[in-house]
């Protein structure tokens, strides 16, 4: 196995293991560097960013137990290679299928623009309106809920749930019109689990659900009957949308959340309509890719601003000057907010919530690397078919080469380049994140409200310095997502 896995990647350096970064095993077990042992895991790309992309733009993964041979680049020029528009990668077979069907995140070419034509039409400037409107509404909610006006200054020990819960209820509401007053407690989707905790569980768990056995199910676990709860309830609540969308669709087009907008896209698309599996794997997807992602650079963003009280000073004071006179921020000052737009950008940059597009070589391809770095010749690495091939997302983020000085919050670096060309967080190419401009919009309004209103303050713990608060909550973790550990903070509320 480890003398075709290097005959594969061509014999470019890098890890020899036990399992690949991607394979169940690698995913389950903790990441451990070692002679003997070694398992570079799905956090790998964070714990060796400092001393590895000074010098590597390629890297390879070859196992000698589970998973196939892999090439990891953190390089744009090769992140264009191999997500862009050629015919000769694809997106990699994922085990996550079996679990959840079919769908726009996962499907191959041939699959995956039948999904996407049918989800683009939701993503419309209609879709935007709505979004910033729910945002904002949801916003002001939590605030009159939490009493955040009524106090001079707010401890809020976990910041992140707070992000989660605002990204998911955002998504919820434009999803699937479901609303969540912020003050009630969560409701159930069907005489069991609530949405929240179903969400919860199919995140923490779906390697689990894909390794174990359906017989395991009835075993006595309380673990496995709340994971398959998770899973049916979920999967039962997105399938009953669906239906009751097809029923209103023909007579009620005045409704525009996604669950509506896809099903009445499928409804006229006859050449590529999606079964109703499919259609529920595309809604799950959407629902999952759309609150994980943007709850976690929410909290981060948040983080580093606490930190770097002059980037936040700044901010604060481009938002009363756009927002003069006292009105409330709306859609059409999304733009408006340019230093804002970096420090979201650069929160982006360093805790990029996708941190590998993975990819498959379909047909044995050249992969042309440049020479950027003094190790490394310019030279063209035949990789075999079937080679997993993933952009490191964290890679290109921290490459000293586009972004010196990688480690530091620097909203001012993005002054001068063209995002188009250095952002990588959303994806390139074809499969490029669908989301983004809903992303922004959501992360903007959010942060346009709190930064306006209250200053971000770190709250530190007893005899903690603010360097070990950094690294407390800076040390970002990948579960499915990458993302910071729990921020404490303090909102100190700013009186006019
Ligand atoms: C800051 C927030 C977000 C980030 C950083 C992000 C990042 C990404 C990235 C990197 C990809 C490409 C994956 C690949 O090429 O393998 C992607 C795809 C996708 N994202 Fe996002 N995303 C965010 C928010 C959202 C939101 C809010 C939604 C939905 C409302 C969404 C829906 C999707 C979907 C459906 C895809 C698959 C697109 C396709 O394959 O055609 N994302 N996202």
């Amino acid at each position: 196995k480890v003398i075709t896995g290097l005959k594969a990647v061509d014999n470019v350096p890098g890890f020899r293991c036990a399992f690949s970064a991607t394979s169940l095993p690698g995913l389950l077990l903790p990441t451990k560097f070692g002679a003997f042992w070694c398992n570079p895991g799905s956090d790998f790309v964070i714990k060796l960013r400092r001393s590895l992309y000074p010098t590597h733009e390629i890297v390879s993964i070859v196992p000698y137990l589970c998973g196939p041979p892999a090439v990891y680049v953190s390089s744009i020029e090769l992140m264009h290679q191999i997500a862009g528009y050629s015919p000769q990668y694809d997106k990699e077979r994922s085990p996550f299928d079996s679990v959840f069907g079919g769908n726009i995140v996962t499907a191959q070419k041939a699959e995956w623009k039948r999904h996407r034509r049918v989800i683009n039409p939701a993503f419309s400037h209609k879709m935007y309106e709505l979004a910033w409107k729910e945002s904002a509404g949801i916003f002001q909610d939590m605030v009159a809920a939490k009493g955040w006006r009524d106090r001079d200054s707010t401890p809020i020990f976990i910041m992140n749930n707070i992000t989660t819960k605002f990204a998911l209820a955002v998504i919820s509401s434009c999803a699937f019109d479901l609303t969540f007053p912020w003050a009630e407690p969560p409701k159930s989707v069907g005489g069991g689990m609530t949405l929240q905790d179903c969400l919860i569980v199919t995140t923490r768990d779906a390697a689990l659900r894909v390794l174990v056995p359906r017989w395991a199910y009835h075993l006595p676990s309380k673990y496995l009957k709340e994971v398959e709860e998770g899973f049916n309830t979920l999967f039962s609540f997105a399938r009953s949308q669906i239906g009751i969308r097809r029923e209103q669709v023909a007579d009620d087009t005045s409704k525009n959340d996604i669950c509506n907008l896809i099903v009445r896209a499928n409804e006229e698309d006859a050449k590529t309509k999606l079964d109703d599996d499919e259609m529920m794997g595309d809604i799950f997807s959407v629902l999952l890719a759309g609150h994980e992602t943007s709850g976690k650079v929410l909290v981060a963003i948040i983080a580093l601003l606490a930190l770097h009280q002059d980037e936040q000073e700044e901010v604060h004071k481009e938002i009363l000057s756009v927002l003069s006179g006292g009105r409330e921020p709306t859609l059409d000052d999304l733009e408006s907010f340019p230093h804002l737009h970096r420090c979201i950008l650069e929160g982006i940059r360093l805790f990029p919530p996708v941190s590998i597009l993975l990819r498959e070589a379909v047909e044995d391809v050249y992969l042309r690397v440049p020479s950027h770095i003094a190790s490394q010749a310019e030279r063209d690495v035949s990789i075999k078919k079937g080679t997993m091939i993933a952009a490191d997302i964290v890679g290109i983020n921290h490459n000293p080469r586009y972004f010196p000085d990688p480690e530091a919050f620097k909203p001012s670096r993005w002054r001068d380049v063209a995002e188009g060309d250095q952002i990588a967080g959303f994806g390139y190419g074809p499969r490029a994140c669908i989301g983004r401009k809903f992303a922004l919009i959501e992360l903007t309004c959010f942060l346009v409200l709190l930064l306006r209103d209250w200053e971000v303050e770190v709250a530190l713990g007893e005899d903690e310095s603010l360097e070990q608060w950094r690294e407390r909550v800076l040390e970002a973790k990948v579960v499915i997502t990458l993302g910071v550990q729990p921020a404490p903070v303090r909102l100190v509320h700013r009186r006019v």
